[in-house]
């Protein structure tokens, strides 16, 4: 039986669905959670009915660790590549998508989560000390792909960006908000409550009129991945199957169970 990563609620009434992220403990995004994902998306985006998408976690304090580490680590060049391209297409679907698309962040955000949270419209974050949200690949001893540091630069600015990056920072919530990452915080009470009142404020502007305009600004950096998505894949398998690289991640993977212990 196939199990499901993600509950998607539909409201006709409204037209916003709000897509629930839902594979403990940390929603780290698996092959098959991307895939999942993927496919909602496209489903949402036929629906003519839908015109909005919040995203969130329903998993406690975590909104999604990022990638999935253990599709990177001990995996053929051909695992490596699939997922590579499902991470591609979650991108795709989401940065490219012509519906309104906010991200109710209820827990922390690192890497991929926050990459997924940047690729939408408008973000609500909750205001608890203890989250973060950042692209900390850098940290790991991984580059985050170019179409990554666009989505960000998109977001934050080039100067921000660069800092951010190299570093690999992680924000608290009032330091994501000061540097734009964030552009509202919450208490998680109201978060869902605040999320569909901002959906509604952009619910009344025209859909064809703020497609082009999001299109416009968007199409850039999806067509340099389009056109050359093969050699993007290609760039991951060749630099993630490194054994200096591989060594990091097995590194990070310790650490991380460390912490625990
Ligand atoms: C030279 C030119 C190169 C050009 C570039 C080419 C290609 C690009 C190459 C690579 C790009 C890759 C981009 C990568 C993006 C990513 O998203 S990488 C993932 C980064 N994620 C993280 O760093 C987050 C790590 N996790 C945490 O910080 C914490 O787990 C937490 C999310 C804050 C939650 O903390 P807590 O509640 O305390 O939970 P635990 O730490 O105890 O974790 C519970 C279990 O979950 C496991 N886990 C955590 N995160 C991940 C993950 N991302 N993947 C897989 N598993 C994860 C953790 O190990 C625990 O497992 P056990 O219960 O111990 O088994």
């Amino acid at each position: 039986q196939r199990r499901m990563f993600t509950n998607v609620e539909m409201d006709n009434s409204t037209g916003v669905a709000v897509i629930k992220m839902n594979s403990p403990p940390v929603n780290s995004l698996s092959l098959e959670f991307l895939t999942e994902f993927a496919i909602n998306m496209e489903k949402l985006e036929m629906d003519r009915g839908c015109r909005g998408v919040i995203l969130t976690s329903s998993v406690p304090r975590i909104f999604s660790a990022g990638l999935d580490i253990t599709e990177m680590y001990g995996k053929t060049p051909e695992h490596c590549g699939a997922f590579w391209r499902a991470v591609q297409e979650m991108w795709l679907k989401l940065y490219g998508s012509s519906m309104i698309t906010i991200a109710a962040i209820n827990g922390s955000s690192p890497a991929g989560g926050c990459l997924m949270a940047i690729s939408c419209d408008y973000r609500i974050m909750t205001d608890y000390p203890k989250y973060s949200i950042g692209l900390n690949e850098t940290k790991l001893g991984i580059v985050a792909p170019f179409w990554f540091k666009d989505t960000m630069i998109n977001c934050i600015g080039n100067r921000a960006t660069e800092h951010s990056l190299q570093l690999g920072l992680q924000y608290n919530p009032p330091e994501a908000l000061k540097v734009g990452l964030v552009d509202q915080l919450e208490t998680e009470d109201k978060l869902m409550t605040t999320a569909s009142s901002v959906m509604s404020q952009w619910l009344a502007i025209p859909d064809h009129a703020r497609q082009i305009t999001k299109s416009m600004m968007r199409k850039p950096i999806i067509d340099q991945l389009l056109r050359q998505r093969e050699a993007d894949v290609q760039n991951f398998v060749k630099f993630i199957t490194k054994d200096s690289i591989q060594k990091s991640l097995q590194m990070y993977m310790e650490m991380l169970k460390q912490k625990k212990g």
